[in-house]
Order: structure tokens, then sequence, then C-alpha cells
């Protein structure tokens, strides 16, 4: 299997593939055994001790040694987990749903049309792959296993522990991986938050660029108490800003707004300021959606030199949002705008020529590789570039449900699309995380980027206005089809869906920086991202396209002359071994290729291809052996000898105008041979 188009490999030997399959499948099965069954009253002192002794441990085990991250793992030390039994999140209001106790809770069960108010009664133990602690119910003093999957952590803070109220939607009571009882949240939203939210944020450092913020106040106040005025919910929004705790901040202004909104205020400075406000906090927390309306909303429209100031600002908020969006020609309008209003202000014309460049690498496909490749590092591994998508178009590929067509006739070597990434997660960031997953569905094992999932369900949640275009994608489990569902908890995002999504759609970035691959040899924290639009593309052994990264942009050029209306293909897997290609496209991608190249091999017979991989391998350890333009008279005839004996394999009729994919290499070998003699 290629890096380039997964996002890891892993090869595991039979033992290790049947051990983890055995674990992972006795767990299912205890579910199973157990379901329907009453919850058994647990001692509250054992799980506090459990979570207590845990707690310790987990602190000792994330004592900082960095090397530790980046050793090789083998598979045993690899998070794995079983995939395969999805259910839809919660989709209904908090108030339309009936409280339950926990005395009422039974394996291996959703409790649809059900909610648990519960109270965390010790620490969050952080693993891996999920969070967990002990929960408390109020009235009965009766305590249980809390755990969260995956989604741990929302703008680097825990969510188990930013309250000590939760709300448990649709609780879904089942087995720990340790075979322990555990209420367990899948969704992020089926958890709701109830008090002391927002405390625990971790400091981040604002952008400077964003501008300054109106009636900020010195950082006092921590905690606000009930009863605040608009106004003071305003300047503990600053002052929370000032310590950098956006997500207090973020709080803080929309209590402030609920306020005057509640009161029926006019449009009024206070209302502005804190609308303006919120949006600069928004915009740091990649909230962009929200960053941009709440931006246009505080605009006042008044011609004098203070609010021209205000509004100037503002519009270069909704510019910056736009701009991030990708929506080049709205954030143009808006740097216009803020131009307008302050002609002397230097960010505003920069930002213009900016935005100007992005519109034409959108609109031309041209764009400066020299200056992006030059542009990037370990720290910068994102490209600040527009996607190209004008030569292609989304149809139908009867037999491959939808493909990328071509618009028009694209010469071999042009580029097709040029696409920045929806979301990557590069190998030496903290969120990578790759896992093992354990399918129910197919039996199978594979290796999931569960990091970029995270991401992407991170990203989604705080961007509704993208959730269309990856719920949209390929994947075997429909989910919530694909439904905007906003409610006073936020939106629902279904993490199954989106996981399905990611194993059929992602692919590794391949290299950012000149001899290093990300990922490669690293079981645990591989990159991978996720392209929309490249997410079309169809696989091919013939392919007539190929992909080429940098950073976080995609290079798709054509490796043939290709005419309009044609698919675009790409090769996901270009193994030369018809049947290692045969297992690895249906192990990942869930399908056997019919290409013409695959039902000649085939016919060839097992026998045939059996002698023909023979012959590869010794062909491949010649050149590897010996470089070709040093490559000694007598390699020369052997490798000629080789070729000829693979291409003797090759049936003329059957291979009439298909690649000997066996002959590639050592062709290519020979034929560098050849130019120093
Ligand atoms: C990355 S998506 C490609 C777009 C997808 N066809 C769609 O409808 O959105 C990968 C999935 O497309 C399908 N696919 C891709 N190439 C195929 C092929 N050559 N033959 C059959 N199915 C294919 C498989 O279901 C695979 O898991």
């Amino acid at each position: 299997m290629s890096s380039t188009n997964q996002p890891n490999t892993i090869f595991l030997t039979p033992e290790e593939d049947e051990r983890m399959r055995k674990t992972l499948k006795i767990r299912l099965q205890k579910c199973q055994l157990l379901a329907g069954q009453p919850r058994v009253t647990s001692n509250p002192k054992s799980g506090l001790n459990q979570v207590a002794a845990a707690s310790l441990l987990s602190d000792i085990a994330a004592a900082p040694d960095r090397g530790l991250k980046s050793q090789k793992a083998r598979p045993d030390t690899v998070v794995a987990f079983a995939v395969g039994r999805p259910y839809p999140p919660c989709t209904l209001l908090l108030q339309d749903l009936q409280l339950m106790r926990m005395s009422d809770l039974r394996i291996e069960t959703h409790h649809r049309g059900r909610v648990l108010t519960l109270r965390r009664v010790a620490p969050v133990v952080k693993l891996v792959a999920l969070s967990w602690t002990v929960v408390q119910e109020e009235s009965s003093g009766e305590t249980e296993r809390l755990e969260v999957s995956l989604h741990k952590s929302r703008h680097g803070q825990e969510l188990l522990e930013s309250g000590s109220i939760f709300e448990v939607k649709e609780p879904y009571f089942t087995l720990s991986d340790q075979g322990d009882p555990t209420l367990r949240i899948d969704h992020p939203s089926d958890l709701v938050v109830c008090k002391d939210v927002f405390r625990t944020d971790s400091p981040r450092s604002p952008t400077e660029e964003l501008g300054d913020l109106e009636g900020a106040v010195s950082a006092t106040a921590h905690t606000s108490p009930a009863g605040n005025t608009a106004r003071e919910w305003k300047e503990e929004g600053n002052a929370a800003l000032k310590q950098q705790n956006l997500l207090l901040a973020h709080e803080n202004y929309t209590q402030g707004l609920q306020l005057v909104t509640r009161d029926g205020a006019a449009k009024e400075d206070l209302v502005c300021d804190l609308f303006r406000n919120r949006a600069y906090v928004n915009l740091i927390l990649n909230r962009l959606d929200e960053a941009r309306a709440d931006a246009l909303a505080s605009l006042t429209g008044l011609e004098d030199q203070k609010n021209k100031e205000l509004d100037s600002k503002a519009y270069f908020r909704a510019g910056c949002a736009a701009y991030d969006l990708g929506e080049f020609q709205e954030a143009k309008r808006f740097f216009e705008e803020q131009q307008r209003l302050t002609p002397d202000r230097k960010d505003a014309a920069a930002r213009l020529r900016q935005t100007e460049l992005r519109i034409q690498e959108q609109d031309t496909g041209v764009y400066d590789f020299k200056k992006i490749k030059a542009g990037l590092s370990v720290g910068r591994p994102r490209v600040d570039a527009a996607s190209f998508t004008r030569n292609v178009r989304v149809g139908e590929s009867p037999g491959r449900g939808r493909g990328l067509f071509a618009n028009r006739d694209i010469d071999s070597g042009e580029i097709i699309i040029c696409e920045k990434t929806f979301c990557v997660v590069w190998g030496h960031e903290e969120e990578a995380l790759t896992a093992m997953t354990y399918d129910s569905r197919d039996d199978r094992i594979r290796v999931s980027p569960a990091g970029l999932c995270k991401a992407i369900v991170q990203k989604l949640l705080d961007n509704p206005s993208q959730v269309g275009k990856v719920m949209d994608l390929y994947g075997d489990y429909q989910g919530i089809d694909k439904q905007l569902i906003k409610e006073a908890s936020g939106l629902v995002i279904d993490a199954f869906q989106v996981h399905d999504i990611v194993s059929r759609n992602a692919f590794g970035p391949g290299s950012v920086y000149s001899g290093h691959h990300y990922g490669e040899g690293e079981f645990n924290n591989a990159s991978a991202g996720l392209w929309i639009l490249a997410s079309y593309i169809n696989h091919s052994c013939i392919s007539n396209s190929e992909k080429e990264s940098m950073g976080d942009l995609m290079v798709l050029r054509a490796t043939r002359p290709i005419s309009a209306n044609e698919e675009i293909t790409h090769s996901y897997d270009a193994s030369s071994d018809y049947d290692a290609r045969t297992v690895a496209l249906m192990n990942t991608w869930g399908f056997t290729c019919t290409c013409t190249l695959c039902i000649a091999e085939k016919a060839d017979g097992p026998a045939l291809r059996k002698k023909r991989q023979e012959l590869e391998n010794e062909a491949n350890a010649l050149v590897g052996r010996d470089i070709a333009v040093r490559a000694k008279r007598l390699s020369i005839i052997k490798a000629r000898r080789l070729a000829r004996s693979i291409n003797d394999t090759y049936d003329d009729e059957r291979y009439k105008d298909l690649p000997r994919m066996a002959l590639l290499r050592i062709q290519k070998w020979l034929a560098e041979a050849a130019t120093t003699r």
C-alpha cells in the first residue's frame, strides 16, 4: 500500500491481527449478551478509588517526554477500538426529553427520548482516545462511570473538566474496553455541560493584527456574578480576553448580547461593541461563520469619524472570516469597504492585494509554486492559496457512485485541480492520532486517522456552513441524513458518519519538506487530510492523473491528454502485484476494481501471476542493489534478460494497449543505464 494514498499503513502479523480481533470481538459479544439487563448498583467508593488511581497513573504517563511520541510504536501500543455499530446522535431539544433515573439504566441500551442529569464527583482521567470520570445522581447518591470517546477537547479545553453538572442526552449505557459498565458519549452534542462552563480554557495568544478591543478594562474579574448588566458582561468579556481565556470571553459577550436582545434594546453602541468584540474572539477560535455574522451585525453605518473607524474594524474582521472560509470575492468586498471607510489604514490595502491574488489563482490556476514551496516549514505546513476547480465537475460514474469529470480537454502535464485541504492533521501536531479499528460490519481491521476525525468534527461544530460539503461525501453509514440540526446546545454532528467518510476519503498528504515523509514508519501519529473535491475521484489502475502535495495544497496533474467529459481517475494503490492491490482496494475502500488491466491480470490466473511476481522481485532486487548509471555490464545483461523473461509472461493480444506493470521499474533502470553508455 502506498503511503501517499493512505493515511498510514500497518502490517500486523497473523498473531497480532488475531489477538486484536479477539479482544475487540469479546467486548462486543459481552455487550450483546448483557443487552437490556438492569444496571447493577456500583459501590461509590470503588469507582472513586479507581478514578483516583487511574488519574495518578495517567499523570505519570503524561509526564513530559516529547521523544516518546515520535518513537516507532508497536501495533500493540497503538490505540485500538471497535467500530461498526454506529448510532445516531440525539436530535431532540433538552426540553423535549424525559428525565430518567440512574436506576432505569439498562446495559447496552440507547435510552431514546430520555435525559440524565449528573454531577461529576471525581477528577477526569485523560487517555489517548477517551476521557472518563465518575458521576453521581444527586437524588439517589448513586455513582457511575462516564466516558467520552475521541472528541474530548474543544479549543484545548477538556469537555468533562469544563463543568461539574452534565445533562446526558439519550444516554448510551454499555461496557468499557475493560468490561466495566459505563455511560458512553460518542457524539459531542449528546453531552450538555450545564454549569461552570469555560473555566479551564488553556491560554492562547490572540493574533495581534485583528485589532484591539473597544472599552477594554484591566483584567480583574474571573467569575461572573449573576445579575450583571450588559455593560458589565462586556467588561468581563474584555477582561477574560486580556487573560486569553477565549471561551470565557465568548460566553461573557454572549451573555451581554442575550441581555440586550431580550430587553429589545435598539442597536446602540453597546450592542455593536459586544458583536464586534465577539467577532474578534470567534476569529481566533476559528468560528468563522459566527465571526462574519457578528462583524456584520456590529456595523453602525454612521459616517462620523469614530463610527467609521469602528465599522472599518468590523469590515476587517468580516473580511478575515470570509478569507479563511475561502470566500474570496466576499472577502474582497469587505476589505474594499474597510478601505473606503479608512483609506489610510495599511492593513486594508495589504489584505486586498492578498485577496486579489487568491481570486487570480482561483480563476486561472496559475500559482507561484516556487514561492509556495519555499514558504513551507514544520511550523508552517499550511499554504496561503486558493483552490482552482474550474476544469472539473462532479457527475455520475456508473458502477462507482459519483466521480469527477473534465469540463474541457486537458493536456498531459496540465493542472486538473489544485485544492486546499478542508482539514489536515500533520504527524508532528498534538492532535495527530492514528488508531486501529476493528469493524464488525465486515470483520476487518483498518488503520484510522482518529485525530483527523476529531479535528473535522470540531471544525464542523464551529462552522455549520461547512457541514453539507463534508456530509455529502461517500461513506458506508448514512448518519442523520445530512441535516443541519441547530438547537439550544449547538449543532448536531454524527461522529460515526464523519468516521466512515474519513475512512473512505482521507489520505496522507505526503511530504511537506524534502526528504521527509510524515508518518512513514510511525504508527500512532501519521499525517492525514481530507480534500473535498479530490474525494470524488474514483480509482483506476490505469489512471489519467497524479497527485502532488505542497503542504496542504494538493496539485492534481494529467498524466496523459484527457478529453472533455472524460472521467478523471487516480490510482488509490499503485502496486504492480494484482493480488495485493485487490486485497488493499477491498480492505480500505470496499470495492473490486474492474478496469481493463485488472480484467487482464485476473485472466492470467494465479500461477502465471506468481511466476511474474517472482521475476519482478528478482528484478527489483537487482535495481535496488546496483545504481543504474554506475551499473556493470554483467548487471545490465542480467537486467535485460530479466526484463525479457517478465515480458514473456504477458500475452500480446491480452495486453494490447495495457501497461505491463511488472516491467515498469526495470525498464526505467535500463533506460537510465543506457544514457551513460
Ligand atoms: C473517494 S470515494 C470516490 C467517490 C465516490 N465514488 C462517491 O460516490 O462519492 C471512494 C469510493 O468510491 C468508490 N469507488 C472508487 N473507485 C471505484 C472503482 N474503480 N470501482 C468501484 N467503486 C469505486 C468506492 O466505493 C470507494 O470507497
